[in-house]
Parts: structure tokens; sequence; C-alpha cells
């Protein structure tokens, strides 16, 4: 049994969380450079807790530029075991609409501008994202926000696009009825390929703030609907993990589906060919495993 520590990813309009007992925002620094922001440490429910605003307090950092690999090594080094991912996202379902809750389990990662790995010339690693959220984790999300008393949908593929414009109505159409994504938002991807190789369980929940642009009665998306959404939204999102704690158990056991083993076999690159400066630099996402 490990100490559960629970990280949690505050999207767009959540940059921070309230209630932790001996809150604290931390500095920690990363081998692969600077976090978003300091990150929010205390304990709830007598479980360990990390909150960190994806796009820092203010938000500073936009899709493209926020450091995602400083940000998931960040959360590994303070011990972090399970992360929560919280984001604003269009819906391209009907049903899935403005103020409800998706906790999505697939992805399609249509980004093309930014590091996706932690592995690279040197030490080169392949894990597995066939099933790139946490069928566990995903569970505990799925009824701490039915508990607070918000609309979930269980189960959902999210396109993580580019940005930092929204969709054009081409694009739009064609995620929704060709490619059948469910909700679409800018920064899931790689964060849980990053996840995945850190080896911490990683769920995501998608907050709804709009139906994109394909939809006929809402027109097109732009950022001031999306706002009046996410206030709404950031309140629940706070209320949903407030529940985590005391679903999650101070204690933990082995992932049941593998998260915390991802590196097992995953590295090629042969003992006496591996780069010693990346290998430092892996420290805390790799060490268990180098
Ligand atoms: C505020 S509109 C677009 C912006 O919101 C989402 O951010 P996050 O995923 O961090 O909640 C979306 O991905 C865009 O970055
Ligand atoms: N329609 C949309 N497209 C991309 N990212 C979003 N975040 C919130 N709504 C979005």
């Amino acid at each position: 049994m490990t100490q559960t520590m629970i990280g949690v990813i505050g999207g767009s309009g959540l940059y921070e969380i309230d209630g932790l007992e001996g809150a604290e925002w931390t500095t920690v620094d990363s081998p692969w450079g600077a976090p978003s922001d300091a990150i929010l440490t205390g304990r709830l429910d007598g479980v360990a807790m990390a909150f960190l605003p994806r796009h820092g307090r203010g938000h500073v950092h936009s899709p493209t530029t926020v450091p995602y690999r400083a940000n998931i090594d960040a959360l590994k080094r303070l011990g972090v075991t399970d992360v929560i991912a919280v984001s604003a996202s269009g819906s391209f379902r009907e049903e899935m609409a403005p103020g409800d809750f998706v906790v999505v389990d697939q992805f399609i990662d249509r980004t093309f501008a930014r590091e996706k790995s932690f592995f690279g010339t040197g030490c080169v690693g392949h894990v597995s994202v066939a099933h790139p959220t946490c069928p566990r984790l995903g569970a505990a999300c799925i009824t701490a926000a039915r508990d607070a008393g918000i609309t979930v949908h269980e189960g959902g593929t999210y396109l993580a696009m580019e940005g930092p414009q929204f969709s054009t109505l081409a694009e739009s159409r064609m995620y929704r009825e060709v490619w059948g994504a469910d909700v679409i938002g800018m920064t899931n991807m790689p964060e849980a390929k990053l996840a995945r190789e850190a080896e911490l369980c990683y769920a995501s929940v998608a907050m709804i703030t709009d139906y994109d642009s394909w939809h006929p009665d809402h027109g097109e998306v732009d950022v001031t609907q999306i706002i009046a959404t996410l206030l709404g939204n950031a309140d629940k999102g706070r209320d949903m993990v407030r529940r985590l704690p005391a679903l999650l158990g101070a204690e933990r056991a082995p992932c049941p589906h593998g998260c915390d083993r991802a590196l097992e076999n995953a590295i090629l690159t042969a003992p006496g060919a591996r780069d010693p400066e990346l290998l430092a630099r892996l420290d805390a996402v790799a060490g268990r495993v180098l």
C-alpha cells in the first residue's frame, strides 16, 4: 500500500480550490522547465492533495505554451499518484449540454506544436495509450459528480485541437459526424500521454461550456459565452473535487489497470547507450525503472 496524493489540474476558470487543511502554494523545480504556476498543497479528509492551475493564476499560458512536461513532472515529484484533469470543453452531442460534465475515456490527438514525450534520443520509451484514462479514477469522478448533483455522462471521446482559435464549421461538423468525437478542447493532449509515461493514473472531466459551432440553434462558439457558463461550472468542479478524497481513501493499492506500472518493458535503449543527461531529467518520471 502507498499513500494517495490526488493532483488536480484546473482548466480555464478553475484557478484554485478551497477547503484544504494546511494549504500552501509550493514552488516545484522541474528539470523540464517551470510548471504553469506554484502548486497548492494541503489535505482534505485526511488525503494529501495538490492543485495546479493549468494556465497559471491570471490565465497566462495558452493551450500551446502550457508547460505540459514540467506540470506532470512537478506533480510526480511532489508524490501525486492520481491526476484529475478538469477542463472547459465544447460539446458535439445535443444531450451533453452546457453545464454538464463528461468523464472522458478516449482522445483524438490533433495537436501538433507541443512536446509530447519525456523520452527521446538517448532514452527511447514507448508506452501504450490504447486506454488513456484510468477507469478506477474515472469511476470516482462519476460518483463524486453525481453526489454533487451534477449531470455527468460516463465516457466520451475528447478531440484535442491545437487552437488557440476555435474550429471552423467544417472541422466542427467533421469531428462530430465523421470522426465521432463527443467533446472538444485544447489541452488534454499531450497531458494524458505524459501522465501515462509518468505512471500516473489520469482521469479527465470535461465541463461543457458550449456546443462548439455545429449546432444550428446555438450559432458559433465565442469566449464570452464560454466564460458565462464556465463560472458556474467551476463551482461545480470544486464541489466534485471536495468529494474525491473520501471516495479514493488515504491508502492506495496498486492500480488494477496497471497505470502505475506503464513503464515496465517500455524502454528500448540499451543501458550502455543511454544519455546520462536525459536519464538525470527522467529521475522522477521514470526513476523506478531506470
Ligand atoms: C476558455 S476557452 C478555450 C480554452 O478553454 C479550455 O481550457 P482548459 O482545457 O484548460 O479548461 C480549452 O482547452 C482552451 O484552452
Ligand atoms: N468549443 C471549444 N473548442 C475548443 N476548446 C474549447 N474549450 C471550451 N469550448 C471549446
